[in-house]
């Protein structure tokens, strides 16, 4: 298969978020927004990671799975919502498998308790960035979002169904107004022009609303001479014109954004209130937060009630325990746990989100929340109380390998694990399941309806110390081998300790000894239950284990 070629085939299965496999003769290429059973023209692309990628060119046959539904105006040209023409009930089962699949190795069918929907099929979003462009080149000005795999080309979303009823009205608003004063966008190639992006946020129980509209500080090329104080008239009428909409939602701010930096990235270095504040709240399980235009929120609030309410759920008793909550964001999920809990940690590496943290807790009159800016990675080494329980939340990409077995180190009795991208939390559970938790319970919450997306939970529980220690207490002395008797567990732990530096359990002695032939009978360190899975002992340790067996003739 060359680069370029030009493909045809049917979408075999879907087992990467968002991602098919196009199989012709023996070769297979990952197609990314293709629904399994779809018949499809894709162009091979790059190899990366031993994988081909390969770009769809066209839809040529629905999927069996696509039922007869209108999808909105922008499917398939939009970005967004490969899923759309799916069935709600379908795509959860979709997700489910997914999930299932990619977590097998460590995560046992039996405690796969399937998917949760989402409270809100549609209008769920809390949070829209759009961007300013055209869709052809020199084209009437667009505010929307990317084309499907386009870098430059902008779609006019304004009948996304994903999106909160008044975006629409928001967007529509804003871009007749941008079209009217005819402003030209900014070209982030070029560095040139004024309108950037459009950011709107609305808060699902509060029905609070923020709009801020991003531009550069290209004024005079905007607006020409006295560029400045037109720019000033500009925004008031923009502003007014917004208080004007006839919104399901209340209005609560309207702002103006300054952004000349040369990344294509919504932020601002200077943010002007136009209209009412710069901050709203919302509301999730009884608590209040405080979200300022920045802040990281989960963008279904409904959803989000869901999630926590699963990962309070799966964390158990916290009754008097210390609870870390690593990557936390505003500091929701500890603030979930702080009324049943002894005291919450939170690391958060964006110090605007760990002050949010701080203010929502104390809005909440929670004392017994803390929470610390900085990377987990170097944050754990510097944190004197240790943890009972833990949970983690971290960004598409997983843990850090590095800080995994600092988490691990801690050999708390529960982890609860949330995640948004799948494939990252399968190489995650893989390590934690070497290192002796296995899991427990997982779940799929579904927070995407309409995408492939789909947020992950996982409650890993530690092998205990306790199970151990029954395990060498019901050893049946009387079934010694010859081989066996010739050194005590204890013996063999501070021979290798002394000679190696290593400390090394009962149970990976057992397996060494297994390994030798020196345990005939049935392995009495079998977990008590079936579904457990052991940890094994790593090599330097079976090394040392294995020259103190010899030390002590039982090799
Ligand atoms: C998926 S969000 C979870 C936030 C929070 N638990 C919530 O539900 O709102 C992941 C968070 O991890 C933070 N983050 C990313 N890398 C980090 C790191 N190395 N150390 C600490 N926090 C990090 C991000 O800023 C983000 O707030």
């Amino acid at each position: 298969m060359k680069k370029g070629e030009v493909l045809e085939g049917i979408v075999e299965r879907l087992d990467f978020p968002n991602k098919g496999i196009l199989r012709i003769d023996d070769e297979t290429v990952m197609v990314k927004n293709v629904l399994p059973g779809q018949r499809i023209q894709a162009a091979v692309g790059k190899r990366r990671k031993g994988k081909t990628e390969g770009r769809l060119l066209k839809v040529l046959e629905p999927s069996p799975l696509e039922m007869e539904k209108e999808p909105c105006r922008h499917f398939g040209i939009c970005g967004g919502c490969s899923y759309q023409t799916i069935s709600y009930e379908k795509q959860l089962e979709l997700k489910a498998d997914m999930v299932k699949k990619l977590i097998g190795e460590s995560c046992p069918e039996e405690v796969f308790e399937g998917i949760k929907g989402s409270p809100l099929q549609f209008g769920y979003r809390n949070k829209m960035e759009y961007s300013f462009g055209d869709e052809i080149k020199d084209g009437p000005l667009m505010l929307g979002m990317h084309r499907r795999g386009s870098f430059h080309d902008i779609v006019t979303v304004d009948d996304c169904r994903i999106a909160d009823d008044d975006f629409r009205l928001v967007l529509g608003e804003t871009l007749k107004l941008c079209r009217e004063a005819a402003l030209p966008f900014y070209r982030k190639m070029k560095h040139e022009g004024y309108l950037r992006h459009l950011l709107v946020r609305k808060a699902w129980k509060t029905g609070e609303l923020l709009a801020a509209l991003v531009t550069s500080g290209q004024t005079e090329a905007a607006f020409g001479q006295n560029g400045a104080e037109k720019e000033q008239k500009f925004l008031a009428a923009f502003a007014d014109s917004l208080q004007a909409l006839p919104l399901g939602g209340k209005l609560i701010g309207v702002l103006h954004m300054r952004n000349d930096s040369q990344a294509d990235v919504v932020k601002s270095d200077k943010t002007t209130v136009l209209y009412g504040q710069d901050y709203f709240y919302e509301e999730l399980l009884g608590l209040r937060f405080k979200i300022t235009p920045f802040s990281f929120f989960q963008t279904n609030s409904a959803g989000a009630e869901v999630l926590y309410s699963t990962a309070r759920e799966y964390i158990g008793d916290t009754k008097d325990r210390l609870v870390y909550d690593l990557y936390s964001g505003t500091g929701t999920i500890a603030q979930v746990l702080a009324p049943v809990a002894g005291k919450v940690i939170g690391v958060e590496i964006v110090e605007e989100a760990v002050e949010a943290a701080r203010e929502n807790a104390a809005l909440n009159g929670l004392s017994n929340c803390e929470f610390l800016a900085g990377d987990v990675l170097k944050v754990l080494d510097t944190i004197v109380e240790k943890p009972d329980l833990i949970v983690l939340d971290p960004p598409r990409d997983g843990i850090h390998p590095k800080a995994l077995p600092k988490i691990i180190d801690y050999g708390v009795e529960r982890i609860v694990y949330i995640s948004c991208k799948p494939t990252s939390l399968a190489r995650d559970l893989k390590v934690f399941t070497a290192a002796g938790y296995r899991v427990e319970r997982a779940c799929c919450v579904d927070m995407f309806p309409g995408t492939a997306n789909v947020e992950t939970v996982c409650l890993l529980s530690k092998l205990q110390a306790k199970q151990h220690i029954e395990i060498d207490l019901n050893m049946d002395e009387l079934d010694l081998t010859d081989a066996e008797k010739k050194a005590t567990y204890q013996e063999i732990k501070d021979y290798v300790l002394e000679h190696s530096g290593l400390k090394v359990s009962s149970l990976y002695i057992a397996q060494v000894k297994q390994k030798c032939g020196i345990i005939e009978r049935e392995n009495y360190n079998k977990p008590k239950s079936e579904d457990t899975r052991q940890p094994q002992c790593p090599p330097e340790k079976e090394k040392a284990i294995m020259e103190a067996l010899k030390h002590f003739g039982m090799i």
